[in-house]
């Protein structure tokens, strides 16, 4: 039996069994001109997981950015509790909230902002100096990042000429991919995961056609952007864990070979590597599909598309 409370923490997917993201609360940014939040190094901390893709394209790019001792980190465990994220001093996890010494995330939001009662998401982008949250919003962290004067001005994420193909490409991949999985894994209807595991696959084999189409390295051709970044936490999560736990299995991504080439080229990166924790995943996805998924919210368990038998 599932407690009320933790239905408040697993319950994914609304009445007509379709899960819808939650749009993130604080929304403010980080810019020369702010009236408050400048781009200044040692001001702000990143409170991420290891699991969740969204964190990780923060860590990915604060990485990639070298932005490590200018932007601090705190690390929670990768499992969502019944009473969400936690700080447990374990496999790299922090012993505690390094501001208010709290153990769960959902008192970082509360220290903030005591009437806060939507979900207790990370990344969060807290401001150490105002103790006030920045940004729940993991696409706009990212942008954030890029306007530090101390980032490495070598890699430009978001090139101006090149804005409007990364925006069209991130819309559709945010859409049919990274979000696609969950709206795969946590539907609670056989009718809306037939219907995402489909859109999920047609943009998978959307993809492999761009990436195999000239031979290109990365997305958008020769140079890495945002769009590829915003890409590999879903990819990386791919085979280990979507595959079996949110049912995405009529293929894998390394039946896609330009595709799984490109997975391994990131890979091969250290900014991405050092950031890749398959173990932690897989713990991680195991739990959320277990008490995320169909199995709490209906007795009529949904059958799975793939995997299709080559015969
Ligand atoms: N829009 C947010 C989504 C973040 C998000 O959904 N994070 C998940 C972890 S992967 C989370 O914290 N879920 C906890 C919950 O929904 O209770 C972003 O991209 O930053």
């Amino acid at each position: 039996m599932t407690s009320a409370k933790e239905a408040r923490i697993y319950t994914q997917a609304d009445k007509d069994g379709q899960f819808r993201r939650q749009n993130a609360f604080f929304r403010d940014t980080i810019s020369a001109d702010h009236p408050v939040f400048k781009p200044d190094s040692g001001r702000y901390l990143l409170y991420v997981n290891t699991g969740c893709p969204w964190a990780n394209r923060t860590i990915l790019v604060r990485n990639l950015l070298k932005l490590q001792d200018h932007v601090d980190i705190t690390y929670l465990a990768p499992i969502l509790s019944p009473d969400g994220w936690y700080w447990d001093g374990k496999d790299g996890a922090d012993e505690r909230d390094p501001i208010w010494g709290h153990h769960l995330i959902r008192d970082v939001y509360h220290s903030v902002e005591p009437s806060y009662d939507l979900r207790y998401t990370v990344p969060v982008l807290l401001d150490k100096q105002t103790k006030r949250i920045v940004s729940n919003e993991s696409s706009e962290i990212i942008r954030m990042l890029y306007t530090f004067p101390s980032a490495d001005s070598k890699l430009d994420l978001y090139p101006l000429a090149m804005r409007s193909d990364i925006d069209a490409l991130n819309e559709w991949i945010y859409n049919d991919i990274n979000n696609g999985v969950y709206k795969t894994g946590f539907a609670a209807s056989q009718a809306v995961y037939d219907e995402h595991v489909r859109t999920l696959f047609r943009a998978l084999d959307r993809l492999e056609a761009l990436l195999s189409s000239d031979g290109r390295q990365y997305l958008l051709g020769s140079e890495l952007t945002e769009a590829d970044v915003r890409l590999y936490p879903t990819i990386a999560r791919f085979d280990i864990s979507y595959h079996y736990a949110f049912r995405c299995n009529l293929r894998k991504v390394s039946d896609y070979p330009a595709l799984q080439a490109w997975f391994k080229r990131l890979y091969a990166q250290h900014e991405f590597r050092s950031a890749t924790h398959f173990d932690q995943i897989k713990v991680g996805y195991t739990m959320a599909a277990a008490k995320g998924g169909w199995d709490t919210q209906t007795d009529r368990p949904i059958v799975p598309a793939g995997p299709v038998l080559d015969l």
